[in-house]
């Protein structure tokens, strides 16, 4: 089992009242948690996000990215819906770490883009890996979600191990002048969708 389940507790937030559950991932040392709302056991699919930490977006109010403002919105929405799961996954700068995002960064301050900059330092453009979500999501119980992103690969990611994304919630948040280029590149270069159309299992457009 690549994580292990240590210990959960009341998490009070604006939003609403979640249980975070803490697990261990024991080949790296890293720390994940999962957000939980309601009852997400029953079978139904759950309104969720898998969330890839972004410190200078989720905690420093970065304007560099959407990273912060997704968050806000997702947790906004899964207090609405009375029901929902938020994974934070620990895989900061795409999974280089902040030390090299702040790399990447600097060559970004210099004229490269988001995929660029990780090249040049030698880093694919995404270096993360999802498998962790699986034990993360059967602890808490949930096996089928309508999942919060933008990102086909997530989608595809998930699928692949087992969960049912039946349907794929866009989460278009937090544009701003600072982004732009940003934004634009990860539409561009890393696939990602700014339409707002709603994707469903049934139509899988
Ligand atoms: N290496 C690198 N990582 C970045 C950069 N900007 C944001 N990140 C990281 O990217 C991750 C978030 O990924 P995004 O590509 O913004 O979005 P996503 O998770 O793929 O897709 P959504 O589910 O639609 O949000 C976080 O771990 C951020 O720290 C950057 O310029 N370089
Ligand atoms: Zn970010």
């Amino acid at each position: 089992m690549p994580v292990v389940f240590v210990a959960a507790c009341k998490l009070p937030t604006p939003f609403a009242e979640f249980t975070m559950h803490g697990f261990l991932e024991k080949a790296t040392g890293r720390e994940h948690v999962v957000l939980s709302l309601g009852d997400v056991t029953d079978g139904a699919p759950v309104l969720g996000r898998v969330h890839s930490e972004c410190l200078t977006g989720d905690a420093l109010f970065s304007q560099r990215c959407d990273c912060g403002s997704q968050l806000e919105a997702a947790l906004q929405a899964i207090a609405r819906e009375g029901r929902g799961v938020l994974l934070y996954l620990r895989q900061e700068g795409r999974g280089i770490g902040l030390l090299n995002k702040i790399r990447a960064y600097e060559l970004q301050d210099g004229g490269a883009d988001t995929v660029e900059a990780n090249e040049r330092l030698g880093f694919a453009a995404d270096q993360r890996d999802y498998a962790i979500c699986l034990p993360m999501l059967e602890h808490v119980g949930v096996h089928s979600l309508r999942l919060m992103t933008n990102n086909p690969r997530k989608v595809k990611a998930l699928t692949d191990m087992g969960i049912t994304v039946a349907e794929r919630v866009p989460l278009h948040t937090g544009h701003n002048p600072h982004n732009k280029l940003y934004l634009a590149t990860k539409a561009n270069k890393l696939g990602h969708m700014m339409g707002n159309q709603h994707q469903s299992e049934a139509d899988p457009a």
